[in-house]
């Protein structure tokens, strides 16, 4: 969540508002290179205290699997003192927070406003988040994938055959504790701000002003200027070597690890597809390194047609390159947009809740993706990953075509930095209103 708070941040200071960025000590040499503004935006960093059963060092959600997030926030928690100190002697206007649940406490003691800005869809907040719903960790799963009342979607949801393969849904000390956590933040917090907009997300948006009787401004995508700096070489040349609009990238963001059965399926996946591929993922959970996790003879296969990296790629330059005309993504909020803006057909794989609802909301409401099915293991089979990403590259299908033309309507739009400005101007004007209007 880190990256969007910045981007946040970029946009901001943009407009000559100071910030100062709290962020755990170990992420400020990764997050230093995206500040675009030094002289606005200041870091402060944290020390994370340790807590029993995290691995020495955590600091983050992807230092750590989905199942010990409880423990982060535990660790999150512990660093109340150095933010309250912090806060008491910058006393800014406004502090925007998700899983801080105590801010509001330190922001009304110090006459400032407390924001929840959620970085994740407001899909997912309006279907699990919302104060009628009470979870506790004697709630069924039946009850947990139940819409709440005036839930705005029929589509928009999680289906019951899938429950036992979206990590964290089916562990309900793990549900409670979250749910307590962000639904605090939420009824404490002044106002709600979402890095969403009306034209996808107005209905959910609505949804939550209204269960929570409070002001919800909506930020816009928020999404970084085009870094100045160019695609390394190395990728460029790769990618030059092939046709326009023809090569797979595939990328799960920086907190999905695979089994190693797993991404071995989805390799062989991508060589049955036909397509020249790019993939961008970790190592699978028991292998150091890409090269060991990788299905036998695969190499030798693929040759020049694919490329595995087992680190960190330039994923929004590489959507840029000419020659990406595929998109596998696991539809995680900024790689959502990041599809969005992009000329790439999409082809969606979730794994976590909110992954899921973004998911349906692509595919079922705005009609721009299409989705891999599970199979009834919870496996994503290799043919049904190739033949999702031949229909979507075949400029014969129908659906393909259906699918890519939505895509290109709503990228129009999105995609215009006047649009964007506008979003994040109103925000701002919305912002600057509630801190002049007396008693609000
Ligand atoms: O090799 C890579 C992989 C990712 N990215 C960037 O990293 C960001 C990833 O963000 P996102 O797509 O939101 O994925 P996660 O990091 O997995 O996001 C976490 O946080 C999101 C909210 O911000 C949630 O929606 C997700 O479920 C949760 O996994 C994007 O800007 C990508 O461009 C890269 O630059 N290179």
């Amino acid at each position: 969540h880190l990256i969007p708070y910045l981007h946040l941040s970029n946009k901001l200071a943009e407009r000559g508002v100071k910030v100062s960025f709290l962020l755990p000590k170990g992420a400020l040499t990764k997050l230093q290179q995206l500040n675009h503004h030094p002289k606005l935006i200041h870091f402060f960093p944290l020390v994370i205290p340790h807590v029993d059963g995290l691995p020495p060092g955590a600091e983050t959600a992807s230092d750590v699997p989905f199942s010990l997030h409880q423990l982060l926030a535990s660790a999150l928690d512990k660093t109340r003192d150095q933010v309250e100190t912090i806060l008491t002697s910058l006393k800014p206007d406004i502090v925007f927070f998700d899983f801080g649940r105590w801010i509001p406490e330190i922001t009304r003691q110090l006459g400032t406003k407390s924001f929840y800005y959620s970085v994740i869809n407001a899909c997912t907040l309006s279907f699990f988040r919302v104060p009628v719903r009470r979870i506790t960790v004697e709630t069924t799963m039946e009850e947990l994938i139940q819409p709440p009342p005036g839930y705005p979607s029929t589509t928009v949801k999680i289906k019951h055959n899938e429950t036992p393969h979206i990590a964290g849904l089916n562990d309900p000390r793990l549900g409670a504790f979250l749910h307590e956590r962000l639904t605090t933040g939420l009824r404490e917090c002044d106002a709600i701000a979402l890095r969403s907009c009306q034209e996808i997300e107005g209905a959910y948006s609505d949804y939550l002003a209204q269960q929570y009787s409070k002001l919800v401004l909506l930020t816009g995508p928020v999404l970084p200027e085009t870094p100045a700096t160019q695609l390394e070489e190395k990728w460029d040349e790769w990618l030059n070597k092939f046709e326009s609009g023809s090569v797979v990238y595939c990328a799960f963001g920086s907190q999905i690890t695979l089994q190693k059965e797993q991404f071995q399926e989805l390799m062989v996946g991508f060589e049955l597809s036909g397509c020249p591929f790019l993939v961008a993922l970790t190592p699978p959970h028991g292998c150091s390194t890409i090269e060991e996790a990788l299905p036998e003879g695969f190499k030798e296969r693929i040759g020049e047609r694919g490329w595995v990296n087992g680190g960190w790629v330039p994923q929004t330059l590489i959507l840029k390159h000419p020659s990406i005309g595929c998109f596998v993504s696991h539809c995680g909020f900024g790689s959502m947009w990041e599809s969005l803006v992009s000329d790439c057909q999409i082809v969606l794989i979730p794994f976590l809740p909110d992954q899921v609802m973004g998911t349906r909301l692509m595919v079922e409401e705005l009609k721009v993706a299409i989705e891999v099915e599970r199979g009834e293991d919870g496996m994503i089979g290799k043919k049904a990953l190739s033949k999702a990403i031949q229909l979507v590259m075949d400029n014969e299908s129908e659906l393909g075509n259906s699918v890519k033309n939505n895509h290109i309507k709503l990228k129009n739009i999105f995609s215009s930095k006047d649009w964007q400005d506008k979003k994040i101007d109103s925000f701002v004007q919305d912002v600057q209103f509630i801190l002049e209007s007396p008693g609000a």
